[in-house]
C-alpha cells in the first residue's frame, strides 16, 4: 500500500526557489533517508509531508487523500496518523519526564506502557527529572519516545540522531526498526550520517539543486559501483 505520493512538487520562499520539482513515493513498511547538503531542502521537504508548510504546485497525496482537497477536519483525521518529532517547548518546563510520557500517552490514547516505553528508551534514571533540565541529547530522546507512543502509521524524523552519543544512535535506531518490523509503520528521516543510511534505510532519496536527482534502494545504489553510500553522496554532491 502507498502511503505517500508525491509528484513534481515545488516550494519557493520568496526569490528561493527551494524545491523544484520532487518525485517520491513510500510504501507501507518503508525505511527512507532523505540526504543532501545543508539548505538542499529536506527540512522543507519533510515538513510538507508533516502537514506543516503549504507547497505552491505538485501533488503531495497522504493515504491516498490530496493534501490541498482536505477539508480542515479531514486534515486533523490525516494527522492522528503521522508522528513527527515534537521541539522542546516552554510548556515541557513544567514537567517531569514520566509525567510527559503520561500526558501524550493520554492524548493519544495509547496502548504502549509508560514502562516499557521507559525501558526501551533507558529513561529510568531520568524519569523524575523535569524536562527542562535535561541534557540537549536526553530531550531528543523523550522527545523521539513521545512520537513512538502514539505507535503512528507513519514516523516524519528530522535528523533523529543529530546529537546523540553512540549508545543512543544505536539505540534508537534498534527502536525504529524494532518498530518498523513490529508494525509495518513508515519511516521517513532526514540525516547526514551516511553510515547509518546504509545500515538502516531502505531507500534514499539525494536531493539536489532541487530535485529528487537519486531515488533508489540501499542495493540499487551500490550495485552501480558505489564502496559505500558515503561514497555515492560524495561523488554526486558537490560542496
Ligand atoms: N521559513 C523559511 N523562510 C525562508 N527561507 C527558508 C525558510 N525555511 C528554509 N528556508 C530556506 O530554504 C532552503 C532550504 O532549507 P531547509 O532547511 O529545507 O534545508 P535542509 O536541507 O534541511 O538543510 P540542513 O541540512 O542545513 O538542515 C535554505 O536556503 C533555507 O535558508
Amino acid at each position: 500500500m502507498e502511503i505517500i505520493q508525491v509528484s513534481n512538487l515545488q516550494k519557493a520562499y520568496g526569490e528561493n526557489q527551494v524545491l523544484r520539482g520532487i518525485d517520491f513515493k513510500a510504501q507501507a513498511g518503508e525505511i527512507i533517508g532523505v540526504i543532501g547538503k545543508n539548505g538542499a531542502g529536506k527540512s522543507t521537504f519533510l515538513e510538507i509531508l508533516m502537514t506543516l508548510k503549504p507547497y505552491d504546485n505538485g501533488n503531495v497525496l497522504l493515504f491516498n487523500k490530496e493534501l490541498t482537497d482536505l477539508s480542515t477536519g479531514q486534515l486533523e483525521d490525516t494527522r492522528k496518523d503521522i508522528s513527527v518529532v515534537l521541539q522542546p517547548t516552554h510548556f515541557y518546563k513544567t514537567l517531569k519526564v514520566v509525567e510527559l510520557l503520561k500526558l501524550f500517552k493520554a492524548y493519544y490514547n495509547s496502548q504502549v506502557p509508560i514502562e516499557q516505553i521507559i525501558t526501551d528508551f533507558n529513561l529510568q534514571p531520568h524519569r523524575k527529572k523535569y524536562f527542562d533540565k535535561l541534557s540537549g541529547g536526553w530531550k531528543q530522546i523523550v522527545s523521539l519516545a513521545i512520537a513512538f507512543l502514539s505507535e503512528p502509521k507513519m514516523l516524519i524524523l528530522d535528523e533523529p540522531t543529530t546529537g546523540l552519543d553512540p549508545h543512543m544512535r544505536n539505540l534508537l535506531w534498534t527502536y525504529i526498526t524494532e518498530y518498523n518490523k513490529r508494525t509495518g509503520g513508515t519511516v521517513i528521516l532526514t540525516t547526514h550520517n551516511m553510515d547509518e543510511v546504509e545500515l538502516y534505510c531502505n531507500k534514499v532519496m539525494l536531493l539536489n539543486e532541487g530535485i529528487n536527482e537519486v531515488f533508489d534502494t540501499i542495493e540499487g545504489i551500490l550495485s552501480t559501483g558505489y564502496k559505500s553510500i558515503n561514497d555515492f553522496y560524495l561523488s554526486k554532491v558537490s560542496i
